[in-house]
């Protein structure tokens, strides 16, 4: 299924835990050029909107309150209404005000909800795309958050981009800590620093597959198989596999705290490439099996595909056992036509996925040699049963 998707609004989503500064990177950029014509919906937790009051207060007629409590539990249609209801509520003689929406969450919460929401529901897929996701970390107190609640962990597992805020407060050995741990959960996503919200708009926006601007998508920036390790190559039709996070880099963990068990010593991030065109059917078994075995514990899995019989490239994206609508790309991005497939998992070794797809892909050379059989013996009964 092939989607043409540049002409719908895309919606970046910004996250990170209480406190890490996501209103105030709010603040800085509704007041940027770049972002004059972004709408910002905005959850409220508690009674007092404080968040609203501040946002409202730099950019008033373009923030929507969603003030029904946490978003992550009233999400699915409180999301949706509000995503319904703002393309004629911000709009002026039949004309949209906005051509781009930024969606805060609550600190406390997972995202992981509101992107199910995003990738799956018919009406919103048909009026927006998910552009990525933003996750600030507090670059004084991130690694203890981190220590302490799984749901930032799962905030910056899940980001395209991940914002180092108040870096002017961190000293150098804290800072690079916290970046080695983040690198190690989620290599490919880009690690920005900035002092009071500053940054320039362009390194958050357009993290998603598709640019504003562009027609064509830009799906190895988008992957970004290079930042999960080196490919070791070899010729054996097996999945080559490359990983971040295994057990060498626990006892060697920079944590002063060895008793500690950390969140993140649980996530793995791990890339695997494939030489050779894959079935399409084994193929959707494979990722049904895995995704149903495996969905809760897989943070995120995108791909470009080489399926057998197609010579254009498929690419999937997933969080959990919820996966966006594959999308059928015009045209393979280089020479290289290898299936790669990135993974942020919790709980799930490099290895299980591993086995189970090579598995998969025996399965395949069984097949064809049969097919190849058959098509030697020229349709003729092989006698054998
Ligand atoms: N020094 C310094 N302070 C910052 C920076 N970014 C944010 N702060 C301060 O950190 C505090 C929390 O920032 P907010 O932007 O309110 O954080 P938030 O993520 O929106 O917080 P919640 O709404 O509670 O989840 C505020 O007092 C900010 O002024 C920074 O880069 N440097």
């Amino acid at each position: 299924m092939t989607q043409e998707t540049p002409a719908l609004i895309p919606i970046s989503l910004l996250t990170g835990f209480l406190g890490s500064g996501k209103t105030t990177l709010l603040n800085y950029l509704v007041a940027q050029p770049e972002l004059k014509d972004t709408l910002v919906i905005i959850n409220e937790f508690g009674e007092i909107g404080l968040d609203h009051l501040l946002v409202a207060h730099s950019q008033d007629d373009i923030v929507v309150e969603m003030s029904s409590g946490c978003l992550c539990c009233t999400i699915r249609g409180d999301l949706k209404k509000t995503l319904k209801d703002i393309t004629w509520r911000f709009a002026e003689g039949g004309k949209r005000k906005f051509n781009r929406v930024i969606i805060e969450t609550t600190g406390l919460a997972s995202p992981i909800p509101i992107l199910h929401t995003l990738m799956t529901d018919n009406f919103i897929a048909s009026k927006y795309r998910l552009d990525g996701v933003i996750t600030t970390i507090d670059a004084v107190n991130g690694n203890q958050t981190l220590d302490n609640h799984i749901e930032a962990v799962q905030q910056a597992a899940v980001a395209d981009r991940l914002l180092l805020t108040k870096s002017d407060l961190a000293d150098a050995a804290t800072l690079k800590n916290l970046q080695a741990r983040l690198a190690q959960m989620n290599p490919s996503a880009e690690q920005i620093l900035s002092q009071q919200g500053q940054v320039s708009p362009q390194k958050l926006l357009d993290a998603g597959l598709f640019k504003a601007t562009e027609k064509t998508p830009d799906v190895e920036r988008w992957l970004n198989e290079e930042s999960y390790a080196q490919p070791a190559h070899d010729h054996h039709g097996h999945a080559h596999g490359h990983h971040h996070g295994h057990e060498h880099d626990h006892k060697h963990a920079t944590h002063s705290h060895e008793d500690v068990n950390r969140h993140d010593d649980h996530i793995r991030a791990f890339c695997f490439s494939f030489d050779h065109p894959i079935e399409p059917h084994l193929f959707d078994e494979w990722l049904s099996l895995l995704v149903g075995f495996k969905g809760q514990n897989i943070l995120r899995i995108k791909g470009i595909i080489n399926l057998a019989g197609d010579d254009k490239p498929t690419v999937i994206h997933g969080v959990q056992h919820i996966f966006h609508p594959t999308v059928t790309l015009p045209a393979w991005p280089s020479e290289d036509r290898r299936t790669r497939i990135v993974f942020i998992t919790k709980d799930i070794e490099r290895s299980t996925i591993e086995r189970s797809f090579t598995a998969f892909m025996q399965a395949q050379a069984i097949e064809q040699e049969q097919k190849a059989q058959r098509a030697q013996d020229g349709g003729k009964p092989s006698g054998a049963w």
